[in-house]
């Protein structure tokens, strides 16, 4: 494979590159279905720095000032991520009097069904007196924008995000601490000193919602808001498998052994740092289903029946109000797997 990308490359760099276009065009990129063309197309804008400055010329990007989002109102759907041309973006900031070089500071995010190469950009280095109302909309806080987002933005936005705070945060390398230089599209930094090269990192995490048959395990910790519960989180130790990172965690947060997991789905999660979410369900036997709790990790975990799952899954609101005094129960939003896996285990127990 790695061949076969030289091969193009070459070819390229002995053609003139008129335009993205060109690059779209090229045979080994056109000749598939439109998915794989995408992918090859990327995957040339990561290794061809020229190509990639050409495609910014007439990207689309998405915007941020110091790592919070650009959020329009979009009616009663709730908020968007809107995506503007790159001319737009030279417009606003020409209007600010500012230079359009910041443009060569966003990352590469994708290519849309549509034909867009997409590109984040974060203005945190302007001032940002009225730059929202330049560009119409909010700069708001990743945590605040993930429940107000609309469900189908939040992967392009966490994983811009998660990119453009990578660079932000891995200026220098860790072998010489002389400055890395990254390339056009932000996929690597590379330390010219000693010719180390960084990728974006991510660290794995297992999310295990237990079942005992009739019941499910959810916990909370003290930073959680209060009244929500979720299934139980935990990192990946170095050389661990997901499976043994599942048996691990059980054990450790609520004292359980359990006896089968299953893989269902994963998730880019950004905080506190980027973290690849892998989501399982796990079974114990309901003769050994007594938990410990592990106070240094939880502040609560207990088993719930199937009836009192559904109406936490009901409460679409964090709920304000207080019922007889007892804060009501709810459960993380359908934008995080947790919710997937706990709707998972309600729908298998209807069956
Ligand atoms: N979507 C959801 O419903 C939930 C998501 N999460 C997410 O899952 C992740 C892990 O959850 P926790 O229960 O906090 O993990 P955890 O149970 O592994 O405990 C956290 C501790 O693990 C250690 N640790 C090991 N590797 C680490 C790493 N790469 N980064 C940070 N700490 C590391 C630290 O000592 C830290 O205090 C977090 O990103 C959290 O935001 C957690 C709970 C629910
Ligand atoms: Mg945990």
């Amino acid at each position: 494979m790695a061949l076969v990308w030289r091969k193009l490359l070459s070819t390229l760099n002995t053609q003139p590159l008129n335009s993205s276009l060109f690059l779209y065009g090229h045979p080994l990129v056109r000749c598939c279905s439109s998915y794989v063309s995408q992918m090859r197309y990327l995957t040339v804008l990561k290794e061809d720095d020229d190509a990639c400055s050409k495609a910014q010329a007439s990207g689309k990007f998405l915007l941020f000032h110091n790592l919070a989002p650009l959020l329009q109102k979009e009616g009663h759907e709730g908020y968007s991520a809107p995506l503007f041309a790159a001319a737009d973006v030279k417009g606003i900031l020409g209007k600010l009097g500012q230079s359009d070089n910041i443009l060569e500071t966003s990352v590469l995010i994708g290519y849309s069904q549509d034909s867009e190469t997409q590109f984040a950009l974060d203005l945190g280095i302007l001032e940002m007196n009225d730059l929202d109302h330049h560009f119409c909309g909010t700069f708001v806080e990743l945590r605040k924008a993930f429940f107000l987002l609309r469900r189908q933005d939040i992967p392009l936005v966490f994983r811009s995000q998660a990119l453009l705070r990578w660079h932000q945060t891995h200026q220098y390398c860790s072998q010489s601490g002389k400055p890395t230089e990254r390339n056009r599209a932000g996929s690597q930094r590379i330390c010219k000193s000693n010719g180390n090269i960084y990728y974006p990192q991510m660290a794995p995490v297992v999310i295990s919602l237990v079942s005992d048959g009739t019941r499910c395990l959810l916990a909370r910790q003290k930073s959680f808001p209060k009244g929500l519960y979720s299934a139980l989180a935990g990192f990946c130790d170095i050389g661990e498998t997901v499976e043994e990172t599942v048996r691990r965690e059980v054990a450790e947060e609520v004292g359980l052994e359990i006896e089968s997991l299953w893989y269902t789905g994963s998730q880019h999660w950004p905080f506190p740092n980027s973290s690849l979410m892998i989501a399982c369900h796990a079974s114990v036997s309901a003769e050994k289903s007594q938990i410990t709790i592990n106070d240094q990790e939880l502040e609560d975990a207990r088993w719930f029946t199937a009836d009192e799952i559904k109406r936490a899954l009901e409460r679409k609101k964090l709920p304000r109000e207080q019922e007889a005094g007892v804060i009501p129960i709810w459960v993380p939003p359908r934008t995080a797997i947790a919710n997937q896996l706990i709707q998972e285990w309600i729908n298998k127990q209807s069956k």
